[in-house]
């Protein structure tokens, strides 16, 4: 396949792979900030940039209506993701975040938001290199503005605001084969309310089973079982900071958090981000922890419902409870707050217990991307330790 555009840019090239003389790293070095293009690239006549200010109520609202109406669809037209304010509020503005990387593009006559892609700050660790890196998302072109060769033009305007700030390289994911894949990963499912779920058409009815059993199948204690789990807190944020650094520091990819970054990603956050841990009775210290993030999506075509509440598998660790009773202890949470569906991605450790919990196989792939930084040879989704919203 020819990729006219990605061809010219500083990533893994299919003709490389396999080429392990070629060292691992940035693929071109920085350059002077006098040498990085000052003005925004040029849009087609009718359009112009706009920065888009997630703080103010009508500019996040447009930002919304464009993703809730023409963001990431499943192969099948099933689902839209339907990210909500406070989701797009919490995943755009960490620490340290610029505005300027909020970056949309306007209808210049009818002032029509018509795209957008965003950049946010984060400090990756590949293997034993803590770069600076911009975590790039949210890249949509209205649906009917596409194939017009957009949305180079918008991964180039970012990339030239990243670049003002010193920062060469980036992450990010994509169902989509782009050259080159660091990782691909698989999409797990553990059904919640399975009726609704075979009611839209993504499940089915087993083979000799009822609807209830099916039900009785998926069924969850009222409450979690594992002593000592409870809700985190601002005051648990130096443990947590503690337990997350030691626990990521065995994976080749994974964020450097400090305190400031697991404060902003990891308190909980009504209807945006959901975080446990375990505190020992006994000891008191903190030996475990577990947390998901909320990601509705627009059911599309169904006459029964409109809207699936999806919960995802964020960051875990485990090293007192067993990882298994503690995404169990995940899935009751979750299915208490009357969510229809858990997912997650067979990153880190979660290979060990999706099975055993329920979790089907879903159809989709999720491809991991560095920009400017090669890897001298794809990873195993176990040795990922990075999840993006
Ligand atoms: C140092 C800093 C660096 C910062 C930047 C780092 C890189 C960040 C990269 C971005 C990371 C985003 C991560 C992210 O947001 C998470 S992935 C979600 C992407 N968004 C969607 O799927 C929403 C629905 N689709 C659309 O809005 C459009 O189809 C989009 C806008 C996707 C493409 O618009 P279009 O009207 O359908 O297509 P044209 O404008 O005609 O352009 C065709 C060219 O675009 C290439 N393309 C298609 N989909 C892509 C994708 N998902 N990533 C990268 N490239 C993608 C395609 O290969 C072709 O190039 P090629 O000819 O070379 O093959
Ligand atoms: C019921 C299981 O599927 C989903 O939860 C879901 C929901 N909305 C989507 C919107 C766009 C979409 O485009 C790839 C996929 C979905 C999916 S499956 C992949 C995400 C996960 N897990």
């Amino acid at each position: 396949k020819r990729h006219k555009f990605w061809e010219t840019q500083p990533v893994g090239q299919f003709k490389d792979i396999g080429n392990t003389s070629l060292p691992e790293g940035p693929i071109e070095p920085p350059l002077p900030l006098s040498d990085v293009k000052q003005e925004p690239y040029n849009l087609p006549t009718l359009y112009e940039w706009i920065t888009c200010d997630i703080s103010s109520e009508e500019m996040c609202n447009e930002v919304f209506n464009l993703l809730a109406n023409n963001y990431v669809e499943d192969d099948e037209n099933m689902f839209r993701f339907n990210y909500s304010m406070e989701f797009l509020r919490w995943a755009l503005q960490p620490p340290g975040y610029f505005r300027s990387w909020h970056i949309g593009v306007r209808v210049k006559s009818s002032k029509k938001l018509v795209a957008f892609i965003t950049g946010v700050p984060a400090r990756i660790r590949v293997r034993d290199d803590i770069v600076n890196m911009a975590e790039i998302n949210f890249l949509c072109v209205h649906k009917k503005l596409r194939s017009k060769r957009l949305a180079p033009v918008m991964i180039k305007e970012v990339t030239r605001r990243v670049h003002l700030e010193n920062i060469w390289q980036a992450a990010y994911t994509a169902g989509v084969v782009l050259p080159t894949p660091i990782a691909t990963c698989q999409y797990w499912h553990r059904s919640l309310n399975p009726k609704k779920l075979i009611d839209v058409g993504f499940s089915r009815l087993g083979a000799r089973m009822t609807m209830s059993r099916t039900i009785k199948l998926y069924k969850l204690p009222e409450s979690t079982i594992t002593p000592g789990f409870r809700k985190m807190e601002i005051r648990d944020v130096p443990a947590v900071t503690r337990l997350l650094r030691n626990y990521l520091s065995q994976f080749v990819v994974a964020p450097d958090f400090d305190e400031n970054d697991v404060e902003h990603w990891l308190l909980p956050k009504e209807n945006v981000v959901d975080s446990y841990l375990v505190e020992s009775p006994e000891t008191h210290e903190i030996t475990d922890f577990c947390s998901f993030y909320t990601l509705p999506s627009t059911i599309l075509g169904n006459q029964n419902y409109s809207i699936l509440k999806a919960g995802y598998s964020y960051y875990n660790v485990s090293t007192k409870t067993p990882l298994l009773q503690l995404m169990n202890d995940a899935l009751i949470i979750a299915k208490q707050k009357d969510y229809d569906v858990f997912n997650a991605l067979d990153v880190m450790h979660n290979e060990s217990f999706l099975k055993e919990l329920k979790f089907g196989p879903g159809d989709g792939k999720l491809h991991y991307y560095l920009y400017n930084y090669r890897i001298r040879q794809a990873l195993n989704p176990a040795e990922l330790g990075l999840v993006l919203l």
